[in-house]
């Protein structure tokens, strides 16, 4: 039977105090260091901006709007937290706003959703029904005249509707109230990223005409510059960054082929392998059964939230789950960067070692473990695939609203990952990763997949086929096109220097 030792009575009791000593000794004697104490280094590691990287943040702090692109793992994310940075010092902190089109990646850089910052709830509606909605909102209509530079991260999923609507959203009360003459987007400058061969929207209303962003009238006028960034970090194997970069854009040859055939040769996938699925009751369901297999004592920790709804709302879209299981033996993946100079950063996977009691804290930071453990005060203590051993304290996840935080969750940054769902793994990098071809559907979704994955000794695959590689023709034209413009741009400025 298991136990819970958050909501059982006595005998999980008796299990927690003779398991806490057990976590003491074990601490001493292994010397696992606890993620909160400080032998674990927070120093960033140096990592140098590439010419084109550096250009856009000139461009930025030029005050133009900006569009970046590129494919996955050219930094896009990495990037728009230099940018961030930036624009704050320029704007000022309450002024520039943050977010992104899913709670996932607006959490994972302290923002707020698009919908949720424009206030316009699903968008549903027309342009004019919806800037009446935002005219009753006081703090959205506030948010609206405040906001000098607007961040939205992961574009692909917003559609070119929204986008247009919150463009004229923006034109109109920016020039009603601050008396200014008509500019898009009501002068506001924007910084706009994501890569339209990733996930796209999720459109409610069929026939819908402008499904993606760069699809909506605004689009071109919006931006200064629009610019897809080369350099691909995530992946250093020439071999696999070609076939990604194939399979991005819906191509591949023979070698690209053996290649892929190759993956799916393995035998058994490794153990440490993160099983992707494009539908979320998959990930639940195999989660909950590798889970149960292990029939080990269950810890619940129940997340911390403040603030009030909507934001409060948005963090249960965030990466941090409400309720976390975890049990000895269960495989784990980190969901904040907590030690970027000993690679134990967000995407890094472990197995749960041991629960310990964490030793030498501050009365506060007691009461916040407390606040989530239960009265047993135990952290979990990963064994990361790297080798490291760490025992996980508590996190923070933040909603923020320009410089003011409005809603917090508390929580253990880790997620139970033999099965994570491919769009939670948009932005993130993985070592190791299986994947069933044969559930993928849609555009992008493979892309999406694989191109997590940092080496081919990493990558599984079942039930490859190739028509399972295909890329929507819309996002191909859109990227001829614009790299068509910056070819006709540099031919303009070669004839300008003769
Ligand atoms: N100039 C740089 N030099 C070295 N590494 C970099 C540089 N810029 C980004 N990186 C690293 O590249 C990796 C991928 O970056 P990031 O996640 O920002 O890519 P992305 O383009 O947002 O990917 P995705 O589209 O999959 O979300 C990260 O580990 C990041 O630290």
């Amino acid at each position: 039977m298991k136990l819970s030792l958050l909501y059982t009575g006595k005998t999980a009791y008796r299990f927690l105090s003779s398991k806490a000593t057990w976590g003491c000794q074990f601490s001493a004697k292994s010397k696992v260091k606890s993620s909160r104490s400080e032998l674990i280094s927070t120093k960033k590691p140096k990592v140098k901006l590439t010419e084109q990287q550096n250009q856009i943040l000139e461009a930025i702090s030029n005050g133009n709007s900006v569009f970046i692109t590129g494919s996955a793992g050219t930094g896009k994310t990495y990037l728009l937290q230099h940018i961030i940075t930036k624009l704050r010092k320029i704007h000022g902190k309450s002024r520039v706003f943050v977010t992104a089109s899913t709670g996932v990646a607006a959490c994972s850089l302290n923002g707020q959703t698009l919908h949720s910052f424009a206030g316009i709830g699903l968008g549903d509606a027309s342009s004019v029904d919806l800037l009446s909605r935002v005219s009753l909102d006081k703090r959205a209509y506030r948010r609206w005249n405040k906001v000098r530079a607007l961040v939205i991260d992961e574009i692909s999923m917003v559609s070119g509707e929204v986008f247009d609507n919150l463009e004229f959203i923006a034109r109109s009360i920016r020039s009603e109230e601050l008396g200014c003459e008509e500019k898009i987007w009501g002068g506001i400058q924007l910084v706009v990223s994501g890569d339209f061969f990733q996930l796209p929207p999720v459109i409610n209303k069929k026939g819908q005409q402008k499904e993606f962003a760069f699809e909506a009238d605004c689009w071109n006028a919006s931006f200064d510059e629009q610019i897809e960034l080369k350099t691909i970090f995530r992946q250093s194997d020439a071999q696999l960054i070609k076939v990604l970069q194939g399979i991005r854009k819906g191509k591949y040859d023979s070698e690209d082929l053996k290649l892929l055939d190759q993956c799916c040769s393995k035998v058994e996938p490794d153990s440490s392998a993160v099983q992707l699925y494009p539908r979320i009751e998959d990930v639940s369901r195999v989660n909950a059964e590798r889970l149960d297999c292990l029939d080990e004592v269950l810890f619940h920790y129940q997340a911390v939230d403040s603030g009030k709804d909507p934001w409060k709302k948005q963090l249960k879209n965030g990466i941090a789950p409400e309720l976390l299981k975890l049990c000895v033996g269960s495989r784990v993946l980190l969901t904040k960067n907590i030690d970027v100079v000993g690679g134990l950063v967000n995407g890094a996977t472990g197995t749960i070692l041991d629960f310990a009691v964490v030793q030498d804290t501050h009365k506060l930071y007691d009461s916040e473990i407390s606040d989530i453990c239960g009265n047993g005060n135990l952290l979990p203590v990963v064994r990361f695939d790297s080798g490291q051993e760490l025992m996980i304290g508590v996190e923070r996840w933040y909603v923020m609203e320009g410089d003011e935080a409005v809603a917090m969750r508390k929580q253990i940054p880790l997620i139970l990952a033999w099965a994570l769902s491919i769009h939670k793994c948009q932005g993130m990098t993985l070592n190791n990763l299986h994947t069933d071809l044969f559930r993928v559907f849609g555009f992008g979704m493979v892309y999406v997949a694989l191109s997590r994955v940092k080496s081919l000794d990493g990558l599984s695959l079942v039930n490859f086929n190739p028509s399972k590689i295909k890329a929507n023709p819309k996002v191909l034209q859109f990227y001829e096109k614009l790299s068509a413009e910056k070819d006709e741009q540099r031919e303009d400025s070669v004839t300008d220097d003769i």
